[in-house]
């Protein structure tokens, strides 16, 4: 059987040299923010002039309804639709199950076992979920409880996000087993500009775990589905 990879998403790209270089250490996803308020929101126009080469392009969410979130994915060239806002599995449909990546807020719920019911909910709405820290937003580069999720069983695959960077994914990895991981604001050195240095040692780590130090290579991870 083939070992799993780990998907590798980094969001907030707002610079073509930045996606070049997420793309030259082996990142699978590029994500782009179109929440205004957020210091990393980049234009649609923008966006779309920016070549990702085999990165599959997101775009991120927050308060655009399934109408909005459809023009803009046109527009900026996206394969993927992360809905970070009150998506309802209505507006997850509208916008195309096959393209929603939705977000879930871990601490919202008691325990696994609430937020396992909540993404059940989506499961027929959505081709991927993520798991985020806080209760709304993002971006905030708080991390989440990494032992609280080592039990999760998701019904579709799921990438973990909030806070990750070079000093926090060793835990992450060890705890957690999702189908990936987003990283965004750490590996920053402002909002919006990332660092080669930290995407280049992060994503070194995730590829480092999937070649040596997965005990379970040749076992599904998180879901055991995949994407793409
Ligand atoms: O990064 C932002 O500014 C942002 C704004 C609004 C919604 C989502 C946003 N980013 C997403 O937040 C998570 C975690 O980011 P971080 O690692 O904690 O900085 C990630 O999924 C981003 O896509």
């Amino acid at each position: 059987m083939t070992p799993r990879r780990l998907l590798v998403k980094v969001c907030g790209i707002t610079r073509q040299v930045d996606a070049e270089a997420c793309v030259r250490h082996g990142a699978d996803l590029v994500g782009f923010i179109f929440h205004p308020a957020s210091p990393r929101f980049i234009e649609p126009g923008n966006a779309a002039q920016i070549d990702t080469g085999r990165a599959l392009r997101v775009g991120v969410f927050v308060e655009q309804d399934a109408a909005e979130v459809r023009d803009i994915m046109d527009r900026a060239r996206l394969d993927y639709a992360q809905l970070a806002g009150e998506h309802d599995p209505q507006c997850c449909r509208a916008v195309g199950p096959g393209r929603v990546i939705r977000v879930f807020r871990p601490q919202r719920h008691a325990d696994v076992a609430g937020l396992a019911a909540e993404m059940a909910q989506y499961a027929q709405c959505m081709t991927m979920a993520l798991l985020d820290a806080g209760t709304a937003g993002g971006g905030h580069g708080r991390t989440l409880d990494f032992a609280a999720l080592s039990t999760l069983r998701a019904p579709v695959p799921w990438l973990l996000a909030g806070g990750l960077s070079p000093r926090t994914l060793p835990e992450a990895l060890r705890l957690v087993a999702p189908d990936g991981f987003d990283l965004n604001s750490g590996l920053e050195s402002a909002p919006g500009i990332k660092d080669e240095t930290l995407v280049r040692e992060a994503i070194r780590l995730i590829r480092t775990f999937d070649e040596t130090n997965d005990p379970r290579a040749d076992a599904p991870r998180g879901s055991g589905g995949c994407i793409g």
